[in-house]
């Protein structure tokens, strides 16, 4: 276990919302250590924060385990997890939707699903009475609608560029989604002096960004 060595771990995920995080927390007063383009995914120095490199599915095990104090990473990915963390800011960045996409005129019963948030299909297929298989992808999902190796499939929608390049259709919004900041339960009482005023500013950072905007899950 790290957490002896560092004041402070956290845990950013690689990719699109890596800058967006690091700069909001950096913003909030927190001393993050500099990193260059060298291949090392711990960083920092004992004794103050540590940085954590991780994929983004995995933020949410790392905080949940006790590795990392806090953690950045996307309302989608919490739903999909499944873990207990607490979540107490909505940065409002990333914002997207978890959706149900098919090809334009396909309006037969869904019988087979393929996505990247199989825990999250399946909940919500279960809570509305649908049986339908629910077929895990890595990444592309939007090809097994357009291949026919599903009759659906269930992925983020921004500004919907993705499917107008597809030729898809978008038909429910199941979640809303943004970035949230989370923070292992443990480590919220533990270390309370030094997360909750980082907790405040960061809330605060949030408002001045984006007043009134909520991103909760919809179902
Ligand atoms: N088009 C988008 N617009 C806004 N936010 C998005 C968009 N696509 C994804 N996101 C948000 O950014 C997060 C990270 O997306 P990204 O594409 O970097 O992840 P990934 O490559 O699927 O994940 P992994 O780390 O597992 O490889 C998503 O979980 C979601 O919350
Ligand atoms: O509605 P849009 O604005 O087009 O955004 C939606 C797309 O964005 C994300 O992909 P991303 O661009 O991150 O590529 P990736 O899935 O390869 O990571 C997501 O997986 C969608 O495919």
């Amino acid at each position: 276990m790290i957490g002896g060595r560092y004041s402070l771990v956290v845990a950013l995920p690689k990719g699109r919302n890596f800058n967006d995080g690091y700069g909001a927390l950096q913003q909030a007063g927190l001393r993050l250590p500099a990193f260059g383009a060298e291949r090392a995914l711990l960083h920092g120095q004992p004794g103050e924060v540590a940085l954590l490199e991780l994929r983004n599915h995995d933020v949410p095990t790392y905080v949940d385990l006790g590795i990392a104090d806090l953690g950045i990473v996307g309302k989608d990915v919490l739903l999909e997890s499944g873990r207990d963390v607490y979540e107490p800011v909505d940065l409002r960045t990333g914002v997207c939707r978890l959706s149900l996409i098919r090809l334009p005129g396909e309006n037969g019963p869904l019988r087979r699903i393929a996505t990247k948030y199989p825990n999250f299909t399946a909940r919500v297929l279960r809570q509305r009475g649908i049986v339908a298989d629910v077929v895990e992808l890595a990444g592309n999902v939007e090809l097994a609608a357009i291949t026919g190796l599903t009759d659906a499939i269930v992925d983020l929608v921004s500004t919907g560029a993705t499917l107008r390049a597809n030729g898809l259709v978008e038909v429910e919004v199941w979640a809303r989604s943004s970035t949230r900041l989370i923070v292992n339960r443990q480590s919220l009482k533990l270390k309370r002096e030094r997360l909750r005023p980082l907790i405040a500013r960061l809330r605060q950072q949030a408002d001045a960004q984006a007043p009134g905007q909520t991103g909760g899950a919809v179902t």
